[in-house]
């Protein structure tokens, strides 16, 4: 990675992020991208099922219940799964921009720890726009929605064309996803200019 800054607050030149006038309203549900997306998918088992909600400007929130399966030490969550928790939450901040990207450098603090059981409550919201250069930032609270912080992160999202799934994709799910016209419809859905 020689060469390339690590920061993760915009660059002074960076522009404010512009919520597209055809994203979905505040406190509109955001669904999921991908029915088997493990941070989201409502047909993946083994996932998180985290269910993202249209914030104001370019923000989002979401909750995610920890179930057993998610512990790391026993009666609490794994830090990997609060990590993708945080990552899928600022991956829902594509649906108020309209455009695709994916996760280039997430920076994560464990702030408390987060009990089996527990709902957390995510917020996420982009604080800058640099070329293909999304900047964002999210935090997870315990005990309602103004509770305490447990975790946050700070990331940079990379904006891609959807070619990125498709030649890097595995064939037989990426054939699956182009032949399901709700899934194209999605991808399209974040595309500015379809
Ligand atoms: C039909 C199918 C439909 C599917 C419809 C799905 C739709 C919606 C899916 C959403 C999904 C969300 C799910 C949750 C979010 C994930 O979990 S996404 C999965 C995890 N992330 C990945 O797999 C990404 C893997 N990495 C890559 O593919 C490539 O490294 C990237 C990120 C695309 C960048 O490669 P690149 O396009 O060649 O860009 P590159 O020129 O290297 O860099 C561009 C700029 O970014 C900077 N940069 C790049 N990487 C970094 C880095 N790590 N650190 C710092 N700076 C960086 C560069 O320095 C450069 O800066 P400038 O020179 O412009 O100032």
């Amino acid at each position: 990675m020689s060469g390339r800054t690590t920061a993760l607050t915009p660059p002074e030149d960076a522009v404010p992020p512009v919520r597209h006038p055809d994203a979905p309203a505040p406190g509109e549900p955001l669904g999921s991208h991908y029915d088997q997306c493990f941070g989201c998918g409502e047909e993946q088992p083994h996932g998180l099922r985290l269910a993202a909600t249209a914030g104001e400007g370019v923000s989002v929130t979401a909750t995610f219940t920890v179930r057993p399966a998610h512990q790391g030490a026993p009666g609490l969550a794994h830090g990997g799964v609060l990590a993708t928790a945080l990552d899928e939450t600022l991956g829902a901040l594509q649906w108020l921009l309209r455009v695709i990207a994916v996760t280039g450098r997430l920076e994560t603090d464990f702030v408390r720890p987060v009990p089996v059981g527990t709902e957390l409550h995510l917020e996420a919201r982009v604080t800058g726009v640099h070329g293909r250069k999304i900047y964002s930032t999210a935090t997870g609270r315990i005990g309602g929605p103004d509770g305490p912080v447990a975790v946050r992160a700070d990331a940079l999202f990379i904006e891609v064309a959807i070619d990125h799934f498709i030649d890097n994709g595995r064939p037989e799910e990426i054939n699956a996803a182009l032949a399901d016209p709700d899934q194209v419809r999605v991808a399209r859905a974040f595309e500015v200019n379809p």
